[in-house]
């Protein structure tokens, strides 16, 4: 079997011996108990599953088409090996995480196939389609909308096309800041790849280190500092399709006025449309000053003010993002011992400071925002923010805790694991909505989410931050989380519906950055519109009538 194409842990987050542990952290157990009534200390930590215990269904894949996908690929890229099948069976969501733990595998692909290629990708896809076998593309297998997952019902063949092997940069037109990136390339790789020749994407996900270029244009993905780079909806130019007989090929245009756009109907279709095997990147040179200030604000409401005032001005900073009250306690509470936020621990100078402005440390808000470019840009930049932040009520505090914030962000991930360990959900869901609606869909997603916990009788925590700030409107970003009573999914289900109908409630997007998978499909009509549903049915089944290409997924039956 491929061993070149690295994946995460069957059964959760990330690299394997790589966890979330509190011990450097003080104030997270305490925190814990409060937020949701979970005693880390009496707890019984669950043990890492066993593989033993899962049962996966056999493989329907016959041989025959076995052997001709290894004439295509070769015996070595191509396998039907239980664990590769489980790895390539779901996504990091957390219904994903709670089934594969609790031995629910209804469903997995029957062969996995890993090609070298385009051409390779040409012949698979044809292969699988001359069979009536479905072909569900696999990239890093990140996502959190159930994206991946083969039906129960699904009697047909099913094979996980994995793009793992397609990684390279093939080519920098250094004129246009254009790079051609095969669609497989996790991000380090293809950070490291372009780093090496000066140039940087700028599209950095929480789950940059699992994910691949194929993915984030699959699933419009958007990344950290989107402020200065964009969503991959604006980063992807060009993209090479492969369809049954044909690819797709999409030339890297600034902008064009041929028609509907089909750029934009590949990306966001998970998979439904074909198989990325390019794309063609906006790159940046790697900037000279990359810096991240933090900022507290007296309240919520004057930090979307000020971020909001910020996206009007001349400022461009390549981050802006303000944690409401709860997250901002959540971040002051789990900071490691000695680290940037030391000095303004609850312990320590925070309180006094915030006294001393009149400001109570209940409704504190921490902001973090960032600076790319020249060094005088960036510096003119921080200039014009540091004026609407005073102008806002808030203050600079340096770019310690900053700095964290930016080594932390990937580790953040492997904390769901641990609280499912501990028998406990931590998820997320996020939105966008118009600026004269953000404090709405706050206000109601929490009142949905407390409504909801009291529904299955928990104290559940729900804290929220605003992130990719844009001239209309900006993202918020939920993380909630509760103790398991006696049915997990059920009780999942309650609070993350909750919150998804307060945002089509409340004027807001079912996902700004996730996608539908299934996870969000249910709330398509209300978000889009049934007619717009309409529309994005017909293209699915217009232009695959077969149902080849991932089915059910976005639009589901
Ligand atoms: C901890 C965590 C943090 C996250 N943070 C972010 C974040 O900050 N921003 C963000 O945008 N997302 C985030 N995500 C979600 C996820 O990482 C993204 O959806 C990502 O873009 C998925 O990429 P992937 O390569 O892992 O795709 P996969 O999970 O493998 O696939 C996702 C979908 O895309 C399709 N697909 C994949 N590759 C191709 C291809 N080459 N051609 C056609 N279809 C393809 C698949 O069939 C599937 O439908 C996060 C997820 C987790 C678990």
């Amino acid at each position: 079997m491929t061993d070149t194409v690295k994946h995460m842990k069957w059964w959760g987050w990330g690299n394997e011996g790589v966890g979330f542990h509190h011990e450097d952290k003080p104030g997270f157990a305490p925190f814990v108990e409060k937020a949701v009534g979970l005693d880390l200390g009496s707890a019984t930590r669950a043990s890492e599953p066993s593989f033993e215990d899962v049962d996966v269904p056999a493989s329907r894949a016959s041989e025959g088409f076995v052997r001709e996908l290894t004439a295509i690929v070769g015996g070595e890229h191509v396998t039907t090996d239980d664990m590769v099948r489980v790895i390539h069976t779901y996504g990091k969501g957390l219904r994903d995480l709670v089934r594969i733990r609790g031995n629910q595998i209804l469903r997995s692909p029957d062969v996995v196939v890993y090609p070298a290629d385009e051409a390779q990708v040409q012949r698979v896809v044809d292969a699988a389609v001359a069979v009536d076998a479905v072909i569900i593309p696999f990239g890093g297998g990140s996502n959190i909308a159930g994206s991946l997952e083969p039906l129960p019902a699904e009697t047909r063949t099913v094979v996980s096309l994995d793009l793992g092997r397609l990684r390279e940069v093939v080519d920098i037109d250094a004129d246009s800041g254009l790079a051609r990136v095969q669609a497989g390339a996790q991000g380090p790789d293809l950070e490291a790849q372009l780093n090496a020749k000066g140039w940087t994407i700028g599209h950095f996900p929480d789950s940059f280190t699992h994910s691949t270029v194929g993915g984030w244009v699959a699933t419009r993905s958007t990344g950290m500092q989107s402020d200065k780079y964009g969503d991959i909806a604006d980063i992807a130019r060009g993209l090479r399709v492969v369809r049954p007989g044909d690819v797709l090929v999409l030339r890297p245009l600034p902008s064009t006025s041929s028609g509907p756009s089909v750029r934009e109907m590949i990306l966001g279709s998970e998979g439904r449309l074909g198989v990325i095997t390019e794309v063609t990147v906006q790159v940046h040179r790697i900037p000279e000053k990359r810096n991240i200030y933090a900022y507290f604000f007296p309240t919520w409401e004057a930090g979307v003010a000020a971020m909001q005032a910020i996206s009007e001005s001349d400022a461009s900073p390549s981050i802006t993002r303000i944690s409401d009250a709860r997250e901002t306690a959540f971040t002051l509470a789990t900071s490691k011992k000695r680290s940037g936020f030391s000095k303004f621990t609850a312990e320590t100078a925070l309180p006094k400071i915030m006294s001393s402005k009149g400001w109570d440390l209940d409704t504190i808000c921490l902001s973090f925002i960032g600076y790319e470019g020249g060094v005088a840009h960036a510096k003119h930049q921080k200039k014009l923010v540091d004026a609407i932040v005073k102008k806002h009520g808030g203050m600079g505090v340096g770019e310690g805790p900053g700095l964290l914030y930016d080594q932390k962000k990937f580790d953040t991930p492997y904390l769901r694991d641990f609280l499912l360990d501990m028998g406990a959900a931590g998820d997320v869901s996020e939105t966008a909505a118009p600026w004269s609606r953000l404090n709405q869909v706050h206000d109601a997603v929490y009142e949905a989410a407390h409504k909801a916990y009291a529904e299955i009788g928990v104290t559940g925590w729900i804290m929220s931050h605003l992130s990719h700030s844009y001239h209309s409107g900006a993202c918020l970003y939920f993380t909630f989380a509760f103790v398991f009573q006696d049915d997990p999914l059920t009780e999942y289900d309650t609070v993350k519906s909750a919150i998804q109908q307060a945002f089509v409630d409340n004027h807001a997007t079912i996902s700004h950055h996730h996608g539908v998978g299934r996870e969000h499909s249910a709330w398509l009509e209300q978000d889009i519109s049934p007619e717009g549903v309409k529309v994005m049915t017909a293209l699915f089944e217009g232009a695959d009538p077969g149902a080849h290409f991932n089915p059910n997924k976005v639009v589901a039956d």
